[in-house]
């Protein structure tokens, strides 16, 4: 079996083959769908290429960059896209600052300016919400340049050698943007897709330990069911979001278990249709 051997210090990558890859799987607790993934994705973030996850909403991408930054025991900065996201807001602004009688101006170093600085890893989270005309500031630091010339101070910055970019996109949802092709160019993209079977059940019985095997069981049932009807285009694929299980079991715990999928999943569907099919799907589990 291949398992990745990594130098952390010196950020180095190996392959060897040995027996037991699965410990780098579950660290930080992010649990890999395949378990080649993680692996090639570690290998991606010590070549220092920025990483770009691909994925559905409730897929674990988050979950996925935070067991990067505890894996590497690097720091995370973290960047939310919106329309309002401007360079002030990645970079950094200036400001008065009043000290015994005098002031001066000083520049407070937004995310961006403080990952490339620390070594930090930089997560920007729905990379294709911002609005298309405000990330080019960044192509200098996702290419092989990893510099930047801050247009409010005129600093020129060169990235520390572990600083990491990952980003994330949830594709094709309302208010998002294709991203432009010189932005996706810059990134090594995986797609991270839901996990299911017996990864799915030790994300479940990891956060909800008092959660009955019968229960667990069930849960796993209907989210085969669901995943079905998204392949068979009846459902949206929100249906299957691993986040939405994972809140419905936490209420099942309380009210039965209808009213916990009725809660978690089904009434963030739009169509009614929708919705009354995964109500079918789940009485058919409903002893
Ligand atoms: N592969 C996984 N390993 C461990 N936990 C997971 C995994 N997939 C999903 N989860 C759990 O599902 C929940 C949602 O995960 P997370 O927030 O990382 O998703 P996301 O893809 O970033 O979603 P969004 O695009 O909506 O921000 C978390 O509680 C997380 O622990």
């Amino acid at each position: 079996m291949n398992k990745l051997v990594l130098d952390t210090q010196k950020r180095r990558v190996n392959r060897q083959y040995t027996q037991n890859d699965h410990t780098l799987i579950q660290q930080g607790g992010y649990i890999s769908p395949i378990p080649s993934l993680w692996e090639d994705i570690l290998i991606g973030v010590v070549l220092q290429k920025p990483i770009l996850l691909k994925g559905p909403s409730g897929s674990g991408k988050t979950k996925l960059a935070q067991s990067i930054s505890a894996y590497f025991q690097q720091p995370m900065q973290s960047i939310n896209c919106s329309v309002d996201l401007d360079a002030e807001s990645m970079l950094g602004f200036k400001t008065i600052i009043a000290k015994e009688g005098n002031t001066h101006i000083e520049f407070v170093e937004g995310p961006v300016v403080q990952a490339m600085k620390n070594g930090h890893i930089l997560y920007i989270d729905e990379i294709n919400m911002a609005k298309p005309e405000t990330l080019p500031i960044l192509h200098s630091v996702l290419d092989h340049r990893r510099m930047l010339t801050n247009p409010f101070t005129g600093e020129v910055i060169h990235a520390h050698e572990d600083f990491t970019v990952i980003a994330a996109i949830n594709e094709g949802y309302v208010g998002t943007s294709p991203m432009n092709e010189a932005l996706k160019n810059r990134f090594v993209t995986f797609s991270i897709p839901y996990l299911t079977g017996d990864q799915l059940e030790k994300v479940m019985t990891a956060l909800y330990p008092s959660s009955t095997p019968q229960m667990v069981e069930t849960f796993l049932h209907i989210h085969e069911d669901l995943k079905k009807q998204v392949l068979n285009g009846l459902l949206s694929e929100e249906a299957a979001s691993v986040r939405s299980l994972l809140d419905a079991l936490a209420l099942a715990e309380h009210m039965p278990l209808e009213r916990a999928i009725t809660y978690a999943i089904a009434e963030k569907l739009e169509d009614k249709i929708e919705r009354d099919l995964v109500m079918e799907l789940v009485v058919t589990w409903v002893k």
